[in-house]
């Protein structure tokens, strides 16, 4: 049956029933049908989900002409050319085409060229290995049912805000006008890149910290970098506060923040960027005996723990392992191929912590762009996380602009590397990297920290002159001393 002609009928038998079409649940079925079985997605929105339409993709379209501008800005012969405001309009136009306008027909073509059928509607368990969706087609699944419905950003509960109806990263992402005064609550990625995008498109924005930097995840520097970076784009920010209330007196109109310090911020917009909840309140979870709104626990296959029968899996952003999108469909290459070998009567080895079954790649190696301007990239462990997991570690650092290939790059040059390195195995168990140009040097750090590499032989991965990857030959000049 194609995806497009799923019909209704009682009680559809399925090997694997997958809840959630994001780029998770996409790729659970597309794993589990390629090792032949059969799938069934269940969607209650678009086919692509939060990344697609209201996360990575519009916001990265939104960001792209900023680095671009910025970084011709430092090029000699550019620097007048490119010192003029966006083309707000084209920009938005180009956002929406990356959303496909909101609409989800290449990808249920794609579902469909595999095979997959679609069932749209919102699914929930009902017992094991049983789905109802909207309340009565019923779904069986013979092997397994992966709940991989995503995360939806999350409100703290402060006074007047709900009612305020904020900005969350849907509104974000999909804006059409840019509002004139924006204040942006929340430190952490979405609130940098957030406000580097409505900044460059003309806001005035305030972005307001509770903690005492940015970025508090990645290693100090990055977030003091781009803290750096915002303030000269003429961003306002404001650390170490709290918003006690917040205030909108007509919908549409001005919102008034107030702070604990008594400052009160009156803007156009206010995006509340403070993390995620996951998308499990309504799935049924109490009718296998999960509370209802948890996170998913799961081992290292994906697998819920403490469910009988070991039928339900748990993959991307609900188990709240990695909460990224390239994370969620490395997570459903390892559960696909571990649902597809537990339906084949194949034991698995949770021994072979780097083998078919485990994502072990959550715990050691997740990878991570911020597209702000500079960008900030890291792999593995900071040094802090290193050293409170126990390793006896050492912190090399480099300033990124003592490289020829990053001076070369931009005029005036800011950025900073740093590796944490394993003394007792002598491999990397983390890598940073913030400064122009550097997302894809970020890989080369993933397959060092993946595949444990040790350091004497990455001596002999030889960085091309002069490009911003010489800063590795730096950093193990400096290692080694
Ligand atoms: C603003 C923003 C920018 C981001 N940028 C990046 C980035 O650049 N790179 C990156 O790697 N990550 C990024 N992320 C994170 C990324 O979006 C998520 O990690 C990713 O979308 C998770 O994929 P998922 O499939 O697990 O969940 P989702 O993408 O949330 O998909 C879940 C799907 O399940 C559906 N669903 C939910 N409940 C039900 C139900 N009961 N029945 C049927 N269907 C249901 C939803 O409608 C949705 O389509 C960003 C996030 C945000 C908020
Ligand atoms: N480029 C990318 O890879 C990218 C881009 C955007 C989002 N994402 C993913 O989406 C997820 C969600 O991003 P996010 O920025 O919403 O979450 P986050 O967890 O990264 O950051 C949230 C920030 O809000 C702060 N906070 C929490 N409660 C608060 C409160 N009441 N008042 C003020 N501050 C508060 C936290 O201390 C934290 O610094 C992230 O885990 C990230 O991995 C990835």
């Amino acid at each position: 049956m194609a995806a497009t002609e799923a019909t209704q009928a009682a009680d559809e038998a399925y090997d694997v029933i997958v809840l959630g079409a994001g780029p998770t649940g996409e790729n659970v079925a597309d794993r589990a049908h390629a090792a032949g079985l059969s799938a069934v997605v269940v969607e209650s929105e678009l086919v692509g989900g939060e990344c697609s339409y209201w996360a990575c993709m519009p916001s990265k379209a939104l960001l792209r002409p900023v680095a671009a501008r910025a970084e011709a800005r430092r090029v000699p012969g550019l620097k007048e050319a490119a010192d003029v405001p966006l083309d707000v309009p084209a920009v938005l136009a180009h956002r929406d085409e990356f959303v496909s306008y909101w609409k989800d027909d290449g990808q249920v073509r794609w579902l469909d060229s595999l095979g997959i059928d679609l069932v749209r509607g919102h699914g929930r368990l009902a017992g094991p290995r049983r789905v109802v969706v909207d309340g009565g087609r019923v779904l069986t699944a013979r092997h397994a049912v992966a709940v991989c419905t995503g995360s939806r950003a999350v409100l703290p509960p402060v006074p007047g805000l709900a009612e305020a109806r904020p900005w969350t990263s849907r509104e974000a992402t999909s804006a059409k006008t840019v509002p004139g005064r924006l204040v942006v609550v929340g430190g952490g990625v979405v609130g940098v890149e957030m406000a580097t995008a409505w900044r460059a498109l003309g806001s005035s924005v305030t972005l307001l910290v509770r903690g005492d930097g940015l970025l508090p995840r990645m290693e100090p520097f990055a977030g003091h970098l781009v803290a750096e970076s915002l303030a000269e784009a003429g961003v306002f920010l404001r650390t170490g506060v709290e918003v006690r209330e917040v205030r909108r007196e007509a919908p549409g109109g001005p919102v008034t923040v107030l702070l604990d310090s008594g400052d009160e911020i009156v803007a156009d917009e206010l995006l509340i960027a403070t993390g995620r909840t996951p998308r499990t309140e309504d799935i049924g979870l109490d009718t296998v005996g999960l509370a209802p709104g948890s996170w998913l626990d799961v081992d290292d296959s994906l697998r819920v723990t403490g469910v009988t029968g070991g039928w339900l899996y748990g993959v991307g952003d609900v188990n709240r392992r990695a909460l990224l999108t390239h994370q969620g469909k490395y997570q459903a290459r390892i559960a696909g191929a571990a649902i597809s070998a537990r339906a084949r009567g194949v034991p698995i080895l949770e021994s072979d912590r780097w083998g078919a079954h485990a994502a072990t790649a959550d715990r050691l190696a997740v990878p991570q762009v911020v597209f702000t301007d500079p960008e900030a990239a890291s792999v593995g462990l900071t040094a802090a996380a290193a050293e409170q997991a126990g390793y006896r570690t050492r912190v090399i650092d480099q300033d990124l602009s003592a490289v020829a290939g990053a001076s070369l790059y931009a005029d005036g040059y800011r950025g900073r590397a740093r590796m944490v390195v394993d003394l007792d195995r002598e491999v990397l168990l983390g890598a940073t990297f913030v400064g122009s140009g550097i997302a894809e040097l970020l890989h080369s750090a993933t397959v060092a920290v993946a595949g444990e590499v040790p350091l004497e032989r990455l001596w002999h991965a030889v960085p091309s002159y002069p490009t911003i990857s010489e800063v590795w030959l730096r950093l193990l000049e400096a290692y080694r001393g």
